[in-house]
């Protein structure tokens, strides 16, 4: 790094070996050196700037990240980068494509729901690109609600071919990436009909675009759904309209694995679950809360450096005025959202292990763990995403006015990320299906069937639900048992509420409907033990490096305390902590604050980001914020010419007609 570094007072504060954490952040040192090495790559490549974004018309905008998108296969292809390597160098592109449907959706799709004869046939082609695919399951009139998709898959045994149709307006598939003016197939979800019985939705495999000239095949209407939130931000992505005329595929391109249609036209199931149809969405949701660690991690890296840099009030004797992190305020919006990020990586670690779990016991024909995975997945995906959006825009705000340019990197990757909260599954809808899942569990208990994974602690609902917590002093709230104990107590007894609420209605749906808010708080309950205790459960493995831990442990802590104290109403209305115990917890807090402070540029440091990936002025590595920032702005077009375009035309008539009425 060049230059003077404003922040290196910031940095030698640090309490511990930031090296080391950086292995932790990556999750080994082989993931450490693999993404330090691709982000350095794409840093140092001149054709993966950035800055211009927002300034781009849709157009350029689109014709760039193709342009990219196409660069970044080369250097894929050149440099014979792994999969894991290929995956790391399109992250750090951070340009939202194509690309990403068709290996984060289309190619899974494929992988998890198809037969060994469609692997062989799709995968080669779909891995050289040879074919571009997306994911078309969402339309015009539902998206949630995917046993109502309109879309048909008409079997014809005269033929031995499906009639893939539109048969309305709201049948038109609406939002999948990579649709709008790239794909040539799609992975489209359509209601499966033979011999006139309507067996619900499955995937099918559909050609949209010639090969040759790209252009759409017989029956086919495809176009780009329209501009969205932001400049630049998710614009980069062609989501799209697809409408379907009867077009006719080969029987062979219905996605086989969960359910056949044989040439004679008979409806067979294997003896997998139905819900493998949505397995797609499992494997997605679990690597968009890994996303959410990454996203917010990169927005608190901006707002804490520039809070180290930024100082207002406070001078006395004409010395420095203050670092506005060093204000109380600043560090309880801050710290709490550092600590979000860490425990988020963490519980996304766990999640992918959950995953390939479950996905090893599937090929051994062990569904039980499924249910769980999808309760996980679902509610995992909805509270780290709505904590991500809310805690970019919190970061906006902490850097002030300067947070609201461009030039920051904050409003773009808000604009990015906030459609993470609606796809993949609206939060609320997802922690629905965790309440769903919790109601089903406290429905068994004492049935024999013991709970197991994340949801085992109900196995001692009965000490959980009239234990106290026994913290006296500020101190107590820094053992693991305690926190855990609360956590617990208060997800138990808002899930044993909601039960109880719901045995008071004869229809247990009407009940549901009645109680949704109420099951969604107990949903989110559940969801924040779960983070609460895989950091936890990080903190008990061995882990290396000078002072590592223990400031590990102060994020914990501060994650843990927070949420309590964010949601006192919950712990304490619950029995589950007394006012006095809430105030010490939130005098331990302040103190943690403290703690925390000088390891906060070092915490940040840890993620390993380099400028570009940042595309932040406030959040240089250099802390040398203000002359950047200030030529920044000259790099704007409107500073092109001293006098705007216009000026003749609308400034100057305003002007002289000034003039003559003060003549007058
Ligand atoms: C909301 C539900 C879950 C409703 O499902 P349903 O079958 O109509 O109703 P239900 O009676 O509640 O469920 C029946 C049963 O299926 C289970 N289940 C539901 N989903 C899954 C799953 N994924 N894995 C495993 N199991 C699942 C439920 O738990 C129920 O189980 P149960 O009967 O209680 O034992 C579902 O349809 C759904 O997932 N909706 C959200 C749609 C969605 O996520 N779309 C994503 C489109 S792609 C996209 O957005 C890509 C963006 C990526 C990007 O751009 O980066
Ligand atoms: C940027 C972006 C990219 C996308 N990419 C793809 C893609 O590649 N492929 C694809 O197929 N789809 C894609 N989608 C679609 C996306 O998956 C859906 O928009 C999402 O699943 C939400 O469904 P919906 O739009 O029908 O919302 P709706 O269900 O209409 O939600 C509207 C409101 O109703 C509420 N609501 C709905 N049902 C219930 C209920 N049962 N109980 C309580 N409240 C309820 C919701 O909470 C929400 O507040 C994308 C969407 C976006 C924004």
């Amino acid at each position: 790094m060049a230059g003077v570094d404003y922040l290196a007072d910031e940095r030698n504060k640090a309490e511990f070996d930031v090296n080391e954490m950086k292995i932790v952040w990556a999750g080994s040192r082989h993931a450490f050196e693999l993404s330090d090495r691709i982000s350095r790559l794409v840093a140092s490549d001149p054709a993966f700037r950035k800055d211009n974004r927002p300034m781009l018309s849709r157009k350029e905008l689109f014709k760039n990240t193709l342009r990219k998108t196409a660069h970044a296969w080369k250097r894929i292809n050149e440099l014979r980068l792994t999969e894991e390597e290929a995956n790391k160098l399109r992250f750090y592109v951070d340009e939202p494509a194509f690309a990403d449907l068709h290996w984060g959706m289309f190619v899974p799709a494929i992988k998890g729901q198809g037969t060994d004869e469609q692997h062989q046939k799709w995968l080669p082609l779909a891995y050289k690109m040879q074919i571009i695919g997306c994911y078309a399951q969402t339309e015009l009139g539902h998206g949630s609600n995917v046993q109502g998709l309109e879309t048909t898959a008409t079997f014809d045994p005269q033929t031995d071919e499906f009639i893939i149709h539109s048969p309305t307006l709201t049948s038109s598939k609406w939002w999948p990436g990579g649709l709008g003016k790239v794909s040539t197939h799609a992975v489209v979800y359509a209601r499966l009909i033979t011999d006139g019985k309507d067996h619900g939705v499955h995937g099918f495999i559909v050609q949209l675009r010639s090969l040759d000239d790209h252009s759409p095949l017989p029956g086919i209407i495809v176009g780009d759904i329209g501009m969205k939130f932001g400049n630049g931000a998710y614009n980069t992505m062609d989501n799209g309209v697809l409408r379907f005329d009867h077009v006719r595929i080969p029987r062979n391109q219905m996605l086989m694995r969960v359910s056949q249609v044989t040439r004679e036209g008979k409806y067979k199931q294997s003896n997998v679950p139905r819900q493998l149809v949505y397995g797609t969405m499992v494997y997605v949701r679990q690597v968009i809360v890994s996303d959410a660690s990454y996203a917010l991690s990169r927005a608190v890296c901006i707002a804490t450096r520039y809070s180290c840099v930024r100082r207002q009030f406070g001078s006395q004797n004409g010395g420095a005025e203050t670092q506005v992190i060093d204000y109380k305020t600043q560090q309880n919006r801050l710290f709490p959202l550092l600590a979000s990020a860490y425990a988020f990586r963490f519980v996304s670690e766990w999640l992918k292990w959950l995953y390939t779990d479950v996905m090893q016991r599937l090929q051994a024909n062990d569904f039980s763990t499924l249910p769980e995975a999808h309760a996980c997945t679902a509610g995992l995906k909805s509270l780290t995403t709505s904590a991500t959006a809310d805690g970019i825009e919190e970061c906006r705000k902490l850097c002030g006015g300067h947070g609201y340019l461009c030039s920051s990197g904050l409003p773009e990757l808000f604009a990015v990320y906030v459609p993470a909260c609606t796809y993949e599954g609206d939060n609320t809808v997802l922690l629905l299906q965790v309440a769903r899942f919790l109601m089903k569990t406290v429905s068994q208990l004492g049935s024999g069937k013991k709970p197991v994974g994340t949801i085992s602690y109900m196995e001692q609902a009965e000490h959980l639900m009239k234990c106290r917590c026994e913290v006296q002093r500020a101190e107590d709230w820094l053992k693991p048992s305690v926190i855990l104990e609360v956590f617990e107590a208060r997800a138990t007894r808002m899930s044993v509420a909601c039960a109880q609420n719901l045995s008071k209605f004869a229809n247990p749906e009407e009940g549901f409907s009645e109680l949704l808010a109420d099951l969604v708080e107990a949903a989110i309950a559940h969801c924040q033990l779960i983070v609460v205790s895989k950091f936890i459960e990080k903190l008990r493995q061995d882990i290396p490096g000078k002072g590592v831990k223990q400031v590990l442990g102060m994020l914990c802590n501060i994650y843990a305390l927070h949420i309590l104290h964010k949601n006192l109403g919950d712990f304490v209305s619950t029995g589950c902590i007394t006012s006095k115990q809430a105030s010490l917890a939130n005098e331990q807090l302040r103190s943690l604050y403290s703690q925390v402070r000088p390891n906060a540029v070092a915490l940040v440091d840890s993620f390993n980001y380099t400028d570009h990936f940042l595309g932040s002025v406030l959040g240089r590595y250099d802390g040398n914020v203000y002359p950047n920032l200030y030529e920044e702005a000259w790099k704007d077009p409107l500073n092109d010419s001293v006098v705007p375009d216009g000026y003749h035309e609308y400034i100057r008539p305003i002007l002289k007609q000034q003039l003559r009425t003060a003549r007058l």
